[in-house]
C-alpha cells in the first residue's frame, strides 16, 4: 500500500510489526475509552471556513523557545523506538531534523540522548523525574549538554497506566539486547521508577537546577495548568498520554479551551492525543494550542520504513495542515479565530 494520510501508515505499520510490539505502540489503559476519545473529539469538531479574504499563500513557521521550526507540530516524547526500526531514535530524529521541527527525545529511549542529538535535530528531553534527584540532574545535565534546548516533565504518570493488551501478550520486559540507553546500570526498565510521592516541590527543585525552560505534560485539569504557571513552568502540554495511563480521562481537545483560558497566554499551551490530520491541527490552534505533538503516527512512519517513513508523515501533515489552513480563509495560524471550531 502506498500510504496516503497517517492512518495509512498504521495500516502499514501494522503488517509489518509483530503483533505484541504493534499492541505495545497502539495501546492503552485498560479499555482505551481515552484512546478512541482522542480521535473522536477531533472528529465532533468542525471547522468553520472563511471566504474571500485574500490571505495568501500559507505561511506555517513558529518559533518556540527561541528555536524556528517549519511548522507547529513536534514530535510527542515515545518510547523504545528500536522495537520498531533497528536504529531507533536517530531514525527518528533525522527525519525531524529534515523536515526542521522539534523532537522531543523520550528519556527512555533506545539510543542515548547524545547519539540522538548527533544528528543535529531540534531536540527537548522528556523526563519522568526520578525520585533519586542526584541521577535525575545528571540525566537534565547530559541533556542540556547534548544540546537539548527544553525539559518536558511528564507528570501524568504516578503509577504505570493497567495495560491489559500488554498483560494478555506477557510483554512486560524489552526483549534482549534493547535497552533504556540513558538509564545506566544494565539498561532495564525495571530500574525505572513512577513515583506517587513527586509533587510541585520536584518541580521546582527542577527549576532551580536547570536553566532550561521546563513544561509540564500530561495536564488536564486548569488548576493544574494555574498551578504549572504558578511554578515557573515554561509551557504546558494539555494531554492524557495518548490514553495509556488513566482509562476514562477526557479527550485531551476537549480540556484545550479550559485549559487555554486558565493559562491566560502567560506560557505556551500545547496539546498531543488523537492528532491525525491537518484538520486536527488546526483545530487545535483555533482553540488556543501554540502547537501539538504527534506520537503514534510517528511510530507508525518509523515501523513501515525507518527515517524515510518519519519523513513521510511528518511531510503529509505538513500537506494537509498548509491545505486545511488556505480552505480556512487564514494565511497563518494566529489569524484563525476561535469561533472558526464549532462542535
Ligand atoms: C508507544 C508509546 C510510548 C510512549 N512513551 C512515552 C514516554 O516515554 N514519555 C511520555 O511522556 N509519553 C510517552 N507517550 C505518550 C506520548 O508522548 C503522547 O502523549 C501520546 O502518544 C499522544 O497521543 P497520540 O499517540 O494519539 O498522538 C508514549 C506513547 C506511546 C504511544
Ligand atoms: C516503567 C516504565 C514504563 C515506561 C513506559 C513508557 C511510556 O510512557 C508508555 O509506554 O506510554
Amino acid at each position: 500500500m502506498n500510504p496516503v494520510n497517517l492512518r495509512d501508515f498504521e495500516t502499514v505499520a501494522k503488517d509489518k510489526l509483530d503483533p505484541v510490539l504493534y499492541d505495545y505502540f497502539a495501546g492503552g489503559a485498560q479499555d482505551e475509552i481515552t484512546v478512541r476519545a482522542n480521535e473522536a473529539a477531533f472528529r465532533r469538531l468542525s471547522l468553520v471556513p472563511r471566504i474571500l479574504r485574500g490571505a495568501g499563500p500559507p505561511r506555517l513557521d513558529l518559533t518556540l523557545f527561541g528555536q524556528p521550526s517549519a511548522m507547529p507540530v513536534l514530535l510527542a516524547p515515545t518510547a523504545f523506538h528500536r522495537l520498531a526500526w533497528d536504529e531507533g531514535e536517530v531514525a527518528t530524529a533525522r527525519a525531524a531534523r529534515d523536515a526542521d521541527v522539534v523532537m522531543i527525545a523520550a528519556m527512555l529511549s533506545t539510543v542515548t540522548v547524545e547519539e540522538i542529538a548527533a544528528t543535529g535535530a531540534k531536540l527537548w528531553f522528556q523526563l519522568y523525574l526520578q525520585p533519586d534527584l542526584a541521577f535525575t540532574e545528571s540525566l537534565v545535565r547530559r541533556a542540556a549538554a547534548a544540546g537539548c534546548r527544553a525539559l518536558v516533565v511528564t507528570a501524568d504518570s504516578p503509577a504505570l497506566g493497567r495495560n491489559e493488551r500488554g498483560d494478555r501478550n506477557g510483554f512486560h520486559d524489552l526483549p534482549p539486547g534493547i535497552v533504556c540507553a540513558n538509564m545506566g546500570g544494565n539498561g532495564s526498565v525495571r530500574q525505572v521508577e513512577l513515583s506517587p510521592a513527586l509533587s510541585w516541590r520536584h518541580l521546582d527543585w527542577l527549576r532551580e537546577i536547570t536553566d532550561l525552560p521546563v513544561l509540564v505534560k500530561g495536564v488536564l485539569h486548569p488548576a493544574d495548568a494555574v498551578l504549572a504557571v504558578e511554578h515557573g513552568a515554561a509551557g504546558v502540554i494539555v494531554s492524557n498520554h495518548g490514553g495509556r495511563q488513566l482509562d476514562t480521562a477526557p479527550a485531551a481537545v476537549d480540556r484545550l479551551p479550559l485549559i487555554a483560558e486558565a493559562v491566560r497566554g502567560r506560557v505556551p499551551v500545547l496539546l498531543d492525543g488523537g492528532v491525525r490530520r491537518g484538520t486536527d491541527v488546526l483545530k487545535a490552534l483555533a482553540l488556543g494550542a501554540t502547537a501539538v505533538a504527534v506520537g503514534r503516527p510517528v511510530l507508525w512512519g518509523l515501523a513501515a520504513s525507518g527515517s524515510e517513513g518519519v519523513a513521510r508523515v511528518l511531510s503529509l501533515l505538513r500537506t494537509e495542515l498548509a491545505n486545511a489552513l488556505t480552505l480556512c480563509g487564514a494565511a497563518t495560524p494566529a489569524a484563525l479565530t476561535r469561533d472558526q471550531v464549532t462542535p
